[in-house]
Order: structure tokens, then sequence, then C-alpha cells
């Protein structure tokens, strides 16, 4: 088994920190907290100090994917074989562990240029986290949830997630619809825990920012994600995709276009991988209704640059 445990973080960094705060904050219902950097946006959804960190700067792009270990241990073991690997591997300083609240970090560039972070010793606050629609995040140990990371190597990408990082098959889905005898793209998606994908890796045309395809973040209640969707379209904001149901995940979820040109997902029932039984299927369907991507604009990722 991997040593990696869950989603721990996400740092981005945007040119409209307040719009972020909008959609993050008035919409979504996170609970903003405070942080070093002083216009810096920092989203509580748990005991977490901060799971998302939102970072002014003059383009939009992917900080950081903080992926956590279980201690000092496991954290050696994860540099050690991302290094072997050819991958260079260095520390966080102190100051940078502080400013992501946790006790030791390291930190490299997968294959697809993604910014990676190892972390184990996250620091807690345990005061109560109040969110804007009562809801609570489902973390815990299925993590924060899942990113979509875009990669000109695919094969380079899984290889690495998979066979470097330890991470589990869990499923793909064709890209272009049905099969063909031309090459086969797929969306490959992949999990260390209970959660279905805590990363899926979808091929992209080039290697420009933001170096990201979508966040997702699970609530306890449909009630939260129908709130939130009302809340989205109420401030304008650009729906990706309509509400729908996942047919690997079964996740009910919808999609919202982020400042920045990538999206966040908001969903709800998410259902649990047992390891012991779970095989490694194909999906021919996103979803079993719902999640109409044809109003979505064109995600940065995939543009033209
Ligand atoms: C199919 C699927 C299952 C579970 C998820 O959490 C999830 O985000 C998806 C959607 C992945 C989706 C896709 O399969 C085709 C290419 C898509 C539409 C994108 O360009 C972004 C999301 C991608
Ligand atoms: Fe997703």
């Amino acid at each position: 088994m991997t040593d990696i445990r869950g989603l721990g973080y996400l740092r981005v960094q945007t040119t409209d920190v307040p719009r972020w705060r909008e959609l993050t904050v008035e919409a979504l219902g996170l609970a903003e907290t405070t942080g070093p950097v002083e216009d810096g946006l920092y989203l509580r959804m748990d005991e977490r100090e901060s799971r998302l960190a939102v970072l002014p700067g003059d383009t939009d792009r992917v900080l950081a994917v903080g992926w956590e270990v279980r201690d000092q241990f496991a954290l050696s073991r994860v540099g050690r074989d991302v290094e072997a690997a050819g991958f260079g591997v260095k520390q966080l300083s102190a100051s940078e562990c502080h400013e992501r609240r946790v006790e030791a970090a390291i930190y490299f560039d997968d294959p697809a240029g993604t910014p990676v972070e190892v972390f184990f010793g996250p620091v807690l606050d345990h005061d109560p986290v109040r969110t804007r629609w009562t809801q609570r995040f489902v973390t815990g140990d299925q993590g924060l949830g899942h990113v979509v990371l875009p990669t000109t190597a695919m094969d380079e990408t899984v290889a690495f997630y998979t066979e470097v990082l330890g991470f589990l098959p869990r499923g793909a889905i064709r890209l272009g619809g049905p099969a063909t005898d031309g090459p086969v793209r797929r969306v490959r998606f992949m999990g260390v825990n209970q959660r279905h994908h805590s990363l899926a890796v979808c091929p992209a045309p080039h290697g420009e920012a933001p170096g990201l395809v979508h966040l997702m973040m699970e609530v306890d209640s449909l009630d939260a994600v129908g709130r939130a969707l009302d809340e989205v379209n109420r401030r304008g904001f650009s729906l990706s995709s309509t509400l729908g149901r996942h047919t690997n995940d079964k996740m009910v979820s919808f999609y919202v276009r982020a400042p920045g040109g990538w999206d966040l997902e908001l969903g709800t029932e998410g259902m649990l991988v047992d390891e012991s039984y779970y095989t490694a299927e194909e999906i021919t369907a996103d979803s079993y209704w719902g999640h109409d991507w044809s109003g979505s604009e064109p995600l940065a990722a995939f543009a033209t640059p």
C-alpha cells in the first residue's frame, strides 16, 4: 500500500482574490480564516488550519498540490522513492512549513509539471468550523477531495503516480466516444483511500497554466449542494456543468468556473471503495443523468496558448 493517505491541501495563485472569496465563502460556504499572507484567502473545511489557500499573484496557477502521509518515516520513504525515480526532491524550509501549518514537507514537480508537496503533521484549529450552509465537508480519512490534473505526458504521469507514489488505479473513461481502432485517450482515476478518486489525470494539448482542471470538495448534504448552486447562479458565476450523478464514484455534483479558467466541483453522496473487492472499471458515460457541459466556457488548460 502507498504511504500517501489523501489529498491534504491545495494552494493556488490568482489575480482575483475577492471573486475567489465570493465564490468559495459566499456561494460554496467554506469558512474563511486568517493566514500569513495579508491579502491571501485561507479556507477551512474542517479542523485543519487551512485546506485551501488562494494567494494573490499576477497569474492564475496552481502553487502546490499537497499530499499527506502518516508521519516522518513515511515522508522519508516517499522522498527516497521519488529521488530514486530520478526526480529532484527538496525539503520545504521551516518557515515554508510554518506557512502551510505542517510539521515537515518535501516538494518536487510531477511529469506533468505540477508542483507537488508531500507533508505530515498538519496543525489543527479547534474552533468550530462555521460554514455558510451549516454543512459539514466530507474530509477525514478520505482527505480534502480530489484534483484533476492536465498533462501532455499522460503515460509518464500515470506511471509516476501509480508506480512511484503508489496510487491505485480506480478506473478510466475514454475521451472521444466509443471504441475505435485508433489510439485511445483516457482520463484515468486514481485513489489512495476509500474516496473513489483523489486524483484524475486528463490528456491536455499543452502545458500552460493554470495546471488544474478541477478541485472537487464533498459536503454531507444535498441541500448544501443545492443552496450553493442557487448562490453560484445568483452571483453570476459561470456554470461549467449542471447538476448530475457520476457513474463511477456515484457523486451528485455541479461544476463552477473559478477565476483562472478551471473549475470547482461541489458534490455529495460519494461512494466508499472497499479495496478488498474493488477492480478498476472503464465507464462509458460520465453520468447517469445531468452534468450538461454544453454551457461550459473552455478550460484554460485546453485553450490554444
Ligand atoms: C467522469 C467523471 C467522474 C467523476 C468525476 O469526479 C469527474 O470529475 C468526472 C468528469 C471528468 C470529465 C471527463 O470525463 C471528460 C473530460 C472532462 C469533461 C473535462 O474536460 C473536465 C472534467 C472531465
Ligand atoms: Fe471530479
